[in-house]
This record gives C-alpha cells, sequence and structure tokens, in this order.
C-alpha cells in the first residue's frame, strides 16, 4: 500500500467519557432491523457476507450477473441480510468493482436489506449518486452501509492506509455521520479483534474502545471480526466481556474466520454470551485480502446445521427461518462458478448424505 497520510481532521472530544477513541457525532443511532430481537430471546440473525466477504478475495473475474445471481439466490433461501459488494478503491479490491451494478441487479424484496461497505468520503460519494440515480424507485437499491475499523494499528495501515486506529476513526466519522443524515442505516466492523496477522495478539480493552467509538459514531450494530480465523473459544469470550462493559450485547454481532476450524466453535461461544447477529459467508466463501493466509467466515451452511433443532432458531424469509438444503445448493452453485468444491462442513456432508440417499 502507498504511504502513510496524516490525518487531516483532529479528533475532538465525544461524549462517550470511557473510550480512549473520542467522537465528536451526538448519539444519532440508526435503528435495529426489523426483525432484530432483544439479545434475550434465542432468535439468531444471520448477516450473509458471502457476497462481499466471500467474493472480495477471489483472484479471477467474476462476472457482474453471477454476483446479482448469488444474492438474489441468497435471498430466495431466505436470507434477511445480504451484504451485496463494497464502494472500495477497485486498485486494492478489484472484485467489489461493480457493486452499483450488482446492486441494481438484485430483485428487492420487502424486509431483506442488501448493505454496502463504504471506507471514506469518496465511496459514500459513490454510493449516494448511485442512489440518486434510482431516487424514482419504489424500494431503494440499498438503506445500509457498514463502516470498517480495527483494533490494531497495523491491520489499520495495511486494510485503511492510515497509521492509526485513531486517524481511521476521526476518517469514518463524518461518513457516519452524513450517512445517517442521508437515512441510511450504519453498521460497524471492528477486525482483527483477538489476533492481529501483522502485530499478533489483540488487547481486549483496544477492541472495547474501537466498538464503543463506532457505537458512538451511531452504528446501529457492530461487528467483532476475528479476521485471521484463529481465535479459539476462550479468547473471543474474553474479549465479549471486555466489550460488554461498554457496549450492550445485543448491539454486537460475532464475525469469526474458520482458518483453524475454529469458528462454529466461536459462533455458539458468542451466542452463550448473549449475542445473537452471526455473520457468514455461504460456502464458507472468503478470506481478507489484508489476512494473509485467512480462510473465509464461517460456513451459513455449518452455522444452520449446528443451531437446527437447537434450542436457538434463525431468522429467515422462508417459513419464519432460512432453508439450510437451499443454503447447501448455493454454496455448491457459487462454488462451482469459482471452479472449485463446497468447503462447507455441513454443505459437503449434506452432498454425501444426498448421494448415498440416490443410490440405495
Ligand atoms: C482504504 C482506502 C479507501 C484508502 O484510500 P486512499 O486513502 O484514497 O488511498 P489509496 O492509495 O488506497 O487510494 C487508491 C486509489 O483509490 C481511490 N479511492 C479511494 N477511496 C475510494 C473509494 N471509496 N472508491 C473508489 N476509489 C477510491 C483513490 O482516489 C486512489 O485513486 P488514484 O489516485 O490512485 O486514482 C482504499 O485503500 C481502499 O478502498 N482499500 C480497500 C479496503 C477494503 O476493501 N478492505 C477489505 C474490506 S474490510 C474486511 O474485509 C474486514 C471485514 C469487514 O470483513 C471484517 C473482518 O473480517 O475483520
Amino acid at each position: 500500500m502507498s504511504t502513510i497520510r496524516a490525518c487531516s481532521r483532529p479528533l475532538r472530544p465525544g461524549s462517550f467519557a470511557s473510550s480512549t477513541f473520542r467522537t465528536s457525532t451526538s448519539i444519532q443511532r440508526s435503528g435495529p432491523r426489523k426483525y432484530g430481537t432483544a439479545a434475550a430471546s434465542n432468535v439468531v440473525n444471520i448477516v450473509e457476507v458471502g457476497p462481499r466477504d466471500g467474493l472480495q478475495n477471489e483472484k479471477g473475474v467474476i462476472p457482474v450477473s453471477v454476483k446479482s445471481e448469488l444474492i438474489n439466490r441468497l435471498v430466495d433461501a431466505g436470507a434477511l441480510l445480504v451484504e451485496a459488494g463494497s464502494f472500495v478503491s477497485p486498485k486494492w479490491v478489484p472484485q467489489m468493482a461493480g457493486t452499483g451494478e450488482v446492486l441494481q441487479g438484485i430483485r428487492q424484496k420487502p424486509g431483506v436489506h442488501f448493505p454496502v461497505l463504504v471506507p471514506n468520503q469518496k465511496g459514500l460519494e459513490n454510493l449516494l449518486e448511485l442512489l440518486s440515480t434510482h431516487s424514482n424507485s419504489p424500494v431503494p437499491l440499498t438503506d445500509e452501509i457498514a463502516i470498517f475499523a480495527a483494533a490494531s494499528d497495523a491491520f489499520t495501515k495495511a486494510n485503511l492506509n492510515l497509521a492509526t486506529i485513531a486517524e481511521s476513526l476521526a476518517r469514518l466519522e463524518p461518513v457516519a455521520r452524513a450517512a445517517l443524515d442521508k437515512g441510511l442505516r450504519v453498521r460497524g466492523y471492528v477486525s482483527v479483534v483477538v489476533h492481529c496477522p501483522f502485530s499478533g495478539k489483540v488487547d481486549p480493552k483496544v477492541v472495547k474502545d474501537v466498538t464503543a467509538a463506532l457505537r458512538n459514531m451511531g452504528c446501529y450494530e457492530v461487528s467483532l471480526g476475528d479476521t485471521v480465523g484463529r481465535a479459539r473459544p476462550h479468547e473471543v469470550a474474553e474479549v465479549l466481556e471486555e466489550v460488554k462493559k461498554v457496549v450492550p450485547v445485543n448491539m454486537l454481532a460475532g464475525h469469526f474466520h474458520d482458518t483453524f476450524g475454529t469458528a462454529v466453535a466461536n459462533v455458539m461461544t458468542a451466542l452463550s454470551h448473549g449475542i445473537r447477529t452471526i455473520d457468514a459467508s455461504v460456502g464458507g466463501l472468503g478470506g481478507c485480502p489484508y489476512s494473509p493466509g485467512a480462510t473465509g467466515n464461517v460456513a451459513t451452511e455449518d452455522v444452520l446445521y449446528a443451531l437446527k433443532d437447537s434450542e436457538y432458531s434463525v431468522a429467515g424469509g422462508v417459513n419464519g427461518t432460512i432453508d439450510l438444503d437451499k443454503m447447501v445448493n448455493i454454496g455448491w452453485w457459487i462454488s462451482e462458478q469459482l471452479g472449485r468444491e463446497s468447503i462447507s462442513r455441513a454443505g459437503r456432508g449434506v452432498k454425501a448424505r444426498r448421494e448415498r440417499e440416490k443410490k440405495q
């Protein structure tokens, strides 16, 4: 990445007194999703991140039509919140170029949201310009953005081209404010909440402060990311205990990559700590361009399978839930489009069972 730039805008004191990272936005927060649930209930919301987090790291060119088709299939399977792409620099993440066209290829459905990642003012301007050209549509192409920060300076440098966490928060704050002013909901991400691929173990107190700062900017929910996929359940528990001291658990989500095979265990740990929103990626697609070696997010099929017939139910648009069989089919379909097999364990298991049953 290019050289570190100094932050042109100094941080001003904010209203969240206990946070190291102070922001000036008074709390004008986006409301919860309509289907959002109190953490006390056992209904789990899945944020399907396959089309964004899953595809952003692919080497080959993926046609826009395939990306839109993926999203349409996910909605048909019951997904209620599908991250559709990013308004980031195509120089750094070429797979997300054309997100505007992807949004235009989506069959909108009431109650389904299609957030997009926005890293800076330029990304927001590009999105708002697109939305203004579709202002006569009965349903907006999207009503939500996701902004992203990290819990280490080193990852901030790699992912956001800024030297420090504080600089990145200062850049995000006006983006969040402008988005809220335009009536968009804002979700936040904190990357590397347990391990940073560049600087090692992360202090949970830093995660707490970054999360609080994002909340204070007006994010209705902050997703805590084990970007590297190395976290173990006891480490996730440690971070959650710390963050919950300042941000209510019903404003938190879990985002676990599966590099070391602990993602489902981490999901279950997060649920046992009161988290009710989990990010997941169909077919286990993905990786992060700035986390060398990291594999995809926890597979949506694996989460659905783990929660099936348990004390938890999953919110969705097919008979009130997300259809596991349909999700398995989508995982295989998109993996084949990318020239490989689904890496979802549940996806492979269901396929093997179907083949066995066919032979009987
Ligand atoms: C961070 C920035 C914005 C810094 O952008 P910058 O400060 O402008 O610096 P830059 O040198 O990186 O900019 C490169 C070029 O991109 C342009 N540019 C700049 N911004 C935009 C934009 N929004 N849309 C379109 N173009 C843009 C900019 O104008 C410049 O154009 P040039 O002068 O070379 O012609 C840029 O480097 C960037 O977009 N990087 C990609 C970041 C990214 O997408 N990371 C992956 C997503 S985060 C993630 O995966 C983690 C998460 C959320 O899943 C959770 C987890 O797992 O932890």
